[in-house]
Order: structure tokens, then C-alpha cells, then sequence
């Protein structure tokens, strides 16, 4: 794997799961795979989960990390090729993504979607701009569009506890909106269906009209609109809220799709999950979040082992450039 922003960047979902699954079994098994590497972790936007969780994977590897927050401490970013760079940009993507490839030999990348403009945020412009200079690997921390460390880390939870509780058979994954007061990215959304449409589960997508997600996503996929039909029988939930992608970025208000312990006996005694931060009481009643049902903590958990998992990839591709050819190989000997 040379990079990791999509899931079309691995051979196989369900054999990056299997091999997430093993790390978790044998976390200590690659503790030198990344030693004389360095992991930087850029943030244009906050995180707790995805900064300490990747931070604590790269040093079970042996990594050293740099973490910056660049949308405070670094220069403006320029994004647009040839401009005449004289507006508030101080720095071109160009340079900046190609110096930092000097200095890490794995970049981590934090770019929230600004909600403002459908087709910008869709095209991700700053993470492939960074995959086409940087130079060295990539890794989303969560663009505009995709949140791909967490969608592994959902699949790893899901497959863990489908394991754990001998579930046989497709299980009924639901993934549900639930109200917000904010404008939230679709990201989260998109990538848990961009990735659980590569595993053998039963998906269902249940949200208010207007609510509708990119067709980009969507496609296959079984849309109900009647949130307590779409729980019945569910064996995983997981709650998420999202913007308008129709009417982009505006808040959609909807307050009886909340996830109350009603709701929740519809199911199949199923597992809840979210990707956190969550706020209580507005997404998802205290009741259910304090309940055994929840295993929200577990999942963030996860979090530090999905992320090891990318990096052992990783590692492993730049240990196979890092093999002198036969032409250097004669030359040092
Ligand atoms: N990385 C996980 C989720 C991040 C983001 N949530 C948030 O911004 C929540 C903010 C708040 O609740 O004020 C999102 O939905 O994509
Ligand atoms: N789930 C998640 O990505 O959390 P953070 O935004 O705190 O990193």
C-alpha cells in the first residue's frame, strides 16, 4: 500500500481487516518496523482520537512523530497552480508538501470539508495535492470527503464483536442520522458506506428527507426513511449526523431521529457505535450511551490499532523502495 486516502488504496478491505484483527492480537509484533522513521501528523482542524491514537501507533512501531498544527502555526497554504501569489497565501502547496516529504517519510493529513461549496471540498484538492509532491506516503486523518482510519476501525470493531458474539450469517449493519445543531461533514458517513459495501454485511441507510447522501456513496445501497423500521432487527448501529449534501451544508432539523432506548429495543440487541466526538443527549440519549448496548469507548480504542495497521503497511512498502537495486548494490560493495 503506497498510500491510504481511499479504499481503493488497498488490494483487499476484508484482508486489511483480517490483518487489523491480528494486530490487535499480537500488538507488539512489528515494535522495530519503524525505527529511523518518521510519521508527521499535519492538523488543519481539531481531533483528539485521530492525533493520539496515530501518534501511539507509530511509536508501538518504533516511529518517531512530529505533530503540527498547521492550520494555526504553519503559513497559508496556496492551493491554486499558477497564481500570482499575491494575496494572503503565504506558502505554495508545492513547496510545502515537498519540504515536509524531506523531513518525514509518512504524512498524515487532517482537512476538514468547509461546507461551502459542494464540488471544492469533493475533489480533496490539498491531500492529493500533498500525495503528488510530498514524495512519500500519505495517510488521510479525515478529508473533506473520507475518513478512511476510522471506517477500518469500524470494520475491525464490527468484525471483533461479530466474532466475539458467534453471530452467524450477514449481519444487519444500519447506518443512521441523527440530529446536530452544527453543519458536520459528510465524511464519516460516506466512508463507513464506501467501505462496508466491501464486506459482507446486510447495509442499510435510514436518514430524514433531505438528508440525502452523495449518489457518489449511495450507490447500491438500501436507503429506508423510516428510522424505527430500518433499526428493527439491526445488529450494529451506527449513529452519525451529516449536513445537506442537496442543499450543501446546511443543518438539517430533525430532533425525533435522537437515538433514545426505545429505539434501541427494536433491534437485535445490537452494538452501538459512533465515531466520537459525540454530544450527548442531542445525538444520543445518556441512557443508551451509559448502557451495555454502547461500545462507542471500545471503538475509539480501535482506533490506535486500525492506524497501526495502516503504518505496518506502509512501512512495509517503503521498506521494498528502501532495498538497494542490484546496480547501487554493486556500487556500495
Ligand atoms: N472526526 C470525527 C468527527 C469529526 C466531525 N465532528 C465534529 O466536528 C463535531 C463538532 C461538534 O460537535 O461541535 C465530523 O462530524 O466529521
Ligand atoms: N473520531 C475521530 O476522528 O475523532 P477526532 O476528531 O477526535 O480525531
Amino acid at each position: 500500500m503506497k498510500h491510504f486516502i481511499t479504499s481503493a488504496d488497498t488490494d483487499s478491505v476484508p484482508q486489511l481487516v483480517q490483518k487489523a484483527l491480528d494486530v490487535k492480537r499480537n500488538p507488539r509484533r512489528y515494535d522495530q518496523l519503524g525505527r529511523y522513521k518518521t510519521l508527521g501528523l499535519l492538523f488543519f482542524n481539531p481531533s483528539l482520537r485521530t492525533r493520539l491514537s496515530t501518534q501511539k501507533a507509530a511509536q508501538n512501531l518504533g516511529m518517531s512523530v512530529m505533530v503540527m498544527n498547521f492550520d494555526k502555526d504553519g503559513w497559508q497554504l496556496e492551493t491554486e497552480e499558477g497564481i500570482v501569489m499575491n494575496g494572503g497565501n503565504a506558502e505554495h502547496v508545492k513547496e510545502a508538501a515537498a519540504v515536509i516529504g524531506q523531513y518525514c517519510d509518512i504524512v498524515g493529513l487532517r482537512t476538514f470539508a468547509r461546507l461551502q461549496d459542494a464540488q471544492a471540498d469533493y475533489e480533496e484538492k490539498v491531500i492529493h495535492q500533498f500525495r503528488q509532491y510530498a514524495g512519500v506516503p500519505v495517510v488521510s486523518l479525515e478529508s473533506e470527503i473520507r475518513h478512511p482510519l476510522q471506517s477500518l476501525t469500524d470494520l475491525l470493531t464490527i468484525e471483533y464483536h461479530r466474532a466475539k458474539a458467534k453471530l452467524s450469517g450477514r449481519p444487519k449493519v444500519v447506518l443512521s442520522w441523527a440530529p446536530h445543531i452544527k453543519a458536520l461533514p459528510q465524511a464519516v458517513a460516506n466512508s463507513f458506506l464506501e467501505w462496508t459495501a466491501l464486506m459482507d454485511y446486510e447495509v442499510m441507510l435510514t436518514h430524514p428527507t433531505g438528508a440525502e447522501l452523495s449518489p457518489e456513496f449511495t450507490q447500491g445501497v438500501t436507503i429506508e426513511y423510516d428510522q424505527k423500521k430500518a433499526l428493527k432487527g439491526a445488529d450494529f448501529v451506527y449513529i452519525k449526523n451529516w449536513s445537506s449534501f442537496s442543499n450543501y451544508g446546511q443543518v438539517i432539523q430533525a430532533p425525533d431521529w435522537k437515538i433514545t432506548q426505545e429505539k434501541m429495543a427494536l433491534t437485535n440487541r445490537a452494538k452501538l457505535m459512533h465515531c466520537l466526538p459525540v454530544r450527548r443527549n442531542l445525538v444520543i440519549d445518556d441512557a443508551v450511551l451509559d448502557s451495555a448496548q454502547s461500545i462507542v469507548i471500545e471503538q475509539a480504542g480501535n482506533r490506535e490499532t486500525a492506524a497501526q495497521t495502516v503504518l505496518i503497511e506502509l512501512l512495509k512498502y517503503l521498506q521494498t523502495q528502501d532495498e538497494p537495486s542490484d546496480l547501487a548494490q554493486s556500487l556500495i560493495l
